[in-house]
């Protein structure tokens, strides 16, 4: 049997585009997903237990980093999903959406292309939700929503999204100091406007408080569907190619993957058909070397024999980088109860199969995007931009590690970036609250108290790095570095995300909560004592994106705006990996609805 499509990584992107083409009968559609269904554990579908998904080694690829020289030389840990729904089977499932100006940003960067704006994704954001709308109760825990900007069809829409049945105190005395801070409360936090407070939608189904994965959504109603084909525990070793004639007719022919049994196999595509490469930010450059496509120098160096020279592959790399302050409570209801007393952990659980109440039906939090005028001064901020715009080209060379084309590229999103920046449309950080501890250290090595924690996440790098394959064997992880911390406005930025987490502690009404500071902790006072001890600590925020960039061939890019492998016939990408550039949101929102446009 051949396939008009093998989707190659049955996750985020991989399933919703698979469902999508699969709604065509006429059309077989296969996913090889090198992960298992886990949609029947409670660590998967039990909000309140996220975070345990990602311990389960089986889930996760917990990809390691090399040495980061900008963050006192240590190894960190990218999570990623490793399970039919890929990352959204282990994520946080916080639902909302980025600042229209970013969107936008990506159709700048590819000409001016209409369709990857703000406006034109809107219909598809909306088209990709069945959004249940706050009752009562959530409303009164500060649920807010705007119908315009959410999906209620039944018919098309597949993630279900909303609220949960648990609402920590502190969330409300948070988001009341925030605003007292300069952030205004937020009518939707899927709006297009994040740069203000609200409470997180979720990807989760509020009629029986689960997570919605993408599986949930785009899986496990159509298991049956005759032409829509999952294999999982299925790795994908590489992509094969037909005997071409002219070196412009590179086209694959099937896809070679080791199953279940440890046996290698082939499966086919039709004549005229697709393969699409849905392996994740990480996954997908990996296979595209393993079958030959990338910097030619490094496949050879890996021991893979090139079939196309493709030196953007693997590059752009960006990620989120996750740092906190944490303070102790005198609140006796927090998250580390759940830690704390066993006991009261299993009450709680309980009570969650029960009725789907209690702590464990918790889930998104109350969350906010701060602007560059939350967190720089004015002369700060000034010197820094200037400084970033006279450094243009150094830190474009640089970024680019050799590639002159990626070097224009780089320069065209940090010119964009700093545009932004100086509108205060580029927003840097999320800020949100975690009620209980957060942050470096086990717990073991902590007081056993209540704390919160305000969570500070660098979300618009200018920092570019790198993940090539380093072997031709398929089980090998890839050589990633994330160069995390390059660029100084990162640095600058972070910095002041963790000043702004201490204020946020310590003003009114959250102060009334507030029992002493404990990390980064008391003695570390100037922006240089702060600086020095994030670079011992921070943390991947797990949303690589970048490393198959949608750019302008001219602009180093790897696929066109229809998301086309440049140089290959019939092979596509659809996942986080294409995104240009990176935006402040979370990515899920974004991936549940570009992977369909196309069919
Ligand atoms: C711990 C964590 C928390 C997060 N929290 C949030 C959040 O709260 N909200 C949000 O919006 N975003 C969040 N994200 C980010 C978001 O989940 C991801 O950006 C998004 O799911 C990525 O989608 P994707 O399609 O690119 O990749 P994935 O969903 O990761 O899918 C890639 C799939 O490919 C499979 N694969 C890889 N290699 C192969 C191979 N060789 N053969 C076969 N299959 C392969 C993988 O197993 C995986 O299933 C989080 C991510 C993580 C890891």
């Amino acid at each position: 049997l051949a396939y008009d499509y093998i989707v190659i990584g049955g996750g985020t992107g991989g399933l919703t585009v698979a469902n999508r083409l699969s709604q065509n009968s006429d059309k077989q559609v296969l996913v090889l997903e090198a992960g298992p269904n886990a949609e029947n554990l409670q660590e998967v579908f039990v909000p309140g237990l996220i975070g345990a998904g990602q311990a389960f080694t089986t889930l996760n690829w917990a990809y390691p980093t090399v040495p980061q020289t900008n963050l006192n030389n240590r190894t960190l840990t990218i999570n990623a999903g490793k399970a039919l729904g890929g990352s959204t089977v282990i994520n946080s499932m916080i639902f909302p959406r980025a600042e229209k100006e970013q969107y936008d940003a990506w159709g700048t960067l590819n000409n001016n292309d209409s369709s990857w704006t703000w406006n034109a994704l809107l219909p598809y954001f909306r088209k990709s939700e069945i959004f249940t709308p706050p009752n009562e109760f959530q409303q009164a825990n500060g649920a807010t929503f705007d119908r315009n900007v959410h999906g209620f069809d039944e018919e098309r829409g597949r993630v279900k999204s909303g609220f949960p049945n648990f609402f920590y105190q502190q969330w409300t005395l948070w988001r009341q100091t925030a605003m007292g801070l300069g952030f205004p409360a937020s009518p939707d936090l899927g709006n297009g406007s994040p740069h203000a407070v609200g409470v997180a939608p979720a990807s989760i189904d509020p009629a029986n408080n689960t997570r919605c994965s993408a599986a949930c959504a785009y899986y496990t109603d159509f298991a049956d569907r005759p032409n829509f084909t999952v294999l999982t525990n299925a790795t994908v070793i590489r992509i094969l190619w037909a005997v071409q004639e002219r070196e412009s007719d590179i086209t694959a022919s099937g896809v070679e993957y080791i199953d279940a049994n440890n046996e290698t196999r082939v499966v086919n595509v039709s004549r005229g058909g697709e393969v699409i490469v849905s392996a994740g930010t990480i996954g997908t450059p990996k296979v595209l070397e393993l079958s030959g496509v990338g910097n030619s120098s490094i496949l050879q160096a890996a021991g893979v024999k090139p079939v196309l020279d493709l030196p953007s592959v693997g590059e752009n790399f960006a990620d989120h980088v996750h740092s906190w302050a944490n303070a102790f409570t005198n609140l006796n209801i927090t998250n580390d109860l759940l830690s704390l007393d066993p006991a009261f952990a299993e009450q709680q659980l309980n009570l969650w199969f029960e009725n789907r109440t209690g702590l464990y039906s918790s889930a998104s939090r109350s969350l906010g995007i701060a602007a560059p005028s939350n967190i720089f001064n004015q002369s700060e901020f000034k010197h820094i931009l200037k400084e970033s715009e006279e450094k243009l080209d150094y830190f474009a060379t640089l970024l680019s590690n050799g590639n002159p084309l990626l070097a224009r590229g780089i320069q065209a999103q940090h010119r964009l970036a700093l545009d932004l920046y100086r509108s205060n449309k580029n927003l840097p950080l999320e800020m949100n609250l975690s009620p209980g501890y957060s942050g470096p250290t086990s717990f073991a090595d902590r007081p056993a108290r209540t704390y919160n924690t305000v969570h500070s996440v660098l979300y618009a790098p200018l920092s570019r790095g790198k993940t090539h394959i380093s072997s031709s064997d398929p089980l090998m992880p890839p050589t990633i570095d994330p160069a995390y911390w390059t660029h100084p406005l990162d640095v600058a930025a972070q910095v002041g995300g963790i000043k702004l987490a201490r204020k946020m502690l310590t003003t009114g009404p959250m102060s009334s909560v507030y029992e002493g500071e404990f990390e980064p902790g008391l003695d570390k006072v100037t922006d240089q004592d702060i600086e020095n001890w994030l670079r011992s600590v921070v943390k991947s925020d797990t949303h690589e994106i970048g490393t198959m960039a949608m750019l302008p061939q001219e602009l180093g890019g790897v696929v066109d705006t229809k998301l086309r492998i440049y140089g290959l016939k019939n092979v596509r990408v659809v996942d986080a990996s294409i995104i240009p550039f990176p935006i402040s949101a979370h990515l899920v929102s974004t991936f549940f609805h570009n992977s369909f446009r196309q069919t």
